[in-house]
């Protein structure tokens, strides 16, 4: 009898900013207690499983090059833990991951966290699984603190490592300009940097996640501006000084305000609406200030397999006549 095939699932993944961010003392598990509230923003990576007798991960797009394709690479942690969880021998699982990234690579938006979380969406598909995306939410936090906000999107508070979420309602669209700089950050590295400033002095502190919140559900950009802020800024400022040309950069180009998102070294811009966010792409990019500028905009939904309906039309065939 012939073996039916499963056919390849895809999954499409969102990259996040943290429109606040307050980080508190470092823990004995060498994490830091968070108190955050998380966007996730229109600028996704997609995410391919497929049975294959040639198990493994291969990433093409956006930094693909300085991405690992070894059991290191997120998405393949993501594998082992759903192997393991439905009784799967973790050494033996055979299938394929296909990455196409849009995401920046260490570039302080989650992107290797949005690859682990699409690659449990994809995968618990592909096996026909009935997980729930709470028990999805549980196995994603040990990949990293930043998966399960890549599995619900929208905007949530987080707490604890960060990956304690609560879902903020309100789905007023903001528009972001994103500005990738020429190379990525480790993220424990500004982690550290932000310790060591804070043993040497005072660097500033962000206010409470209320007034953010207030903000966020009066829909108002302008408001919401004013109330933007990481304490991981300094941090990553300390390690790349560049980032604070880039962040009056777009402030000058018209943007709202600016911040770094995460843990750096990507700067978010938020705008005025969708037609300023595109002048201040394009004064950004030609200002030279960073490698590449993206617009987005937010909140949009977490990992999603892509439907049938959203895929690409087939082209027609030519006629020649
Ligand atoms: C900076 C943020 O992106 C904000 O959302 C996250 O806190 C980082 O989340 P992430 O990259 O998924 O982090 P993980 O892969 O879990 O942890 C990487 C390292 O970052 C540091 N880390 C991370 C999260 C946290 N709450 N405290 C930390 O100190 C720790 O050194 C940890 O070993
Ligand atoms: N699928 C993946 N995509 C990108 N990087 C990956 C992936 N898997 C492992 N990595 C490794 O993880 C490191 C951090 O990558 P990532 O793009 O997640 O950083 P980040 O966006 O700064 O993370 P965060 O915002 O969650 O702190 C990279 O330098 C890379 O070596």
């Amino acid at each position: 009898m012939l073996a039916v095939v499963p056919p390849p699932v895809t999954v499409r993944v969102p990259a996040k900013v943290n429109l606040h961010l307050a980080v508190g003392d470092l823990r004995d598990d060498g994490y830091h207690d968070l108190v955050t509230i998380f966007q996730a923003l229109s600028l996704t990576d997609e995410v391919t499983v497929g049975a294959s007798d040639d198990p493994g991960v291969e990433v093409r797009g956006e930094g693909a090059e300085s991405v690992p394709t070894d059991p290191s690479n997120l998405a393949w942690k993501a594998v082992r833990v759903l192997a393991e969880h439905t009784g799967r021998d973790p050494e033996d699982v055979k299938v394929r991951v296909g990455i196409r990234k849009a995401i920046p690579v260490a570039g302080g938006m989650a992107g290797g966290s949005a690859d682990a979380a699409a690659t449990l969406v994809a995968l618990a598909a592909l096996w026909k699984l009935d997980t729930t995306r709470d028990e999805l939410a549980e196995l994603a936090g040990r990949i990293g603190a930043d998966v399960p906000f890549a599995l619900y999107g929208g905007t949530a508070l987080g707490t604890d490592r960060g990956d304690r979420l609560v879902p903020v309602l309100g789905k007023h669209p903001f528009h972001w300009v994103l500005a990738f700089d020429k190379q990525g950050l480790s993220t424990p590295e500004v982690f550290r940097e932000l310790d060591r400033l804070r043993a040497e002095g005072n660097p500033p502190r962000v206010g409470e996640a209320e007034a953010v919140l207030e903000g966020l559900s009066s829909g108002d950009p302008r408001q919401l501006a004013l109330l933007l802020g990481n304490d991981l800024q300094a941090a990553a400022v300390s390690l790349r000084p560049n980032l604070r040309r880039t962040l009056r950069a777009g402030v000058n180009a018209g943007a709202l305000a600016g911040m770094v998102s995460g843990s750096g070294p990507t700067c978010a811009f938020l705008c005025e609406d969708g037609d300023t966010a595109v002048r201040v792409a394009a004064e950004l990019a030609g200002a030279g200030v960073c490698r590449t500028v993206r617009v987005a905009q937010g909140p949009v939904p977490g990992a999603r397999v892509v439907g049938a309906e959203e895929s690409p039309r087939p082209t027609p065939p030519e006629v020649h006549a």
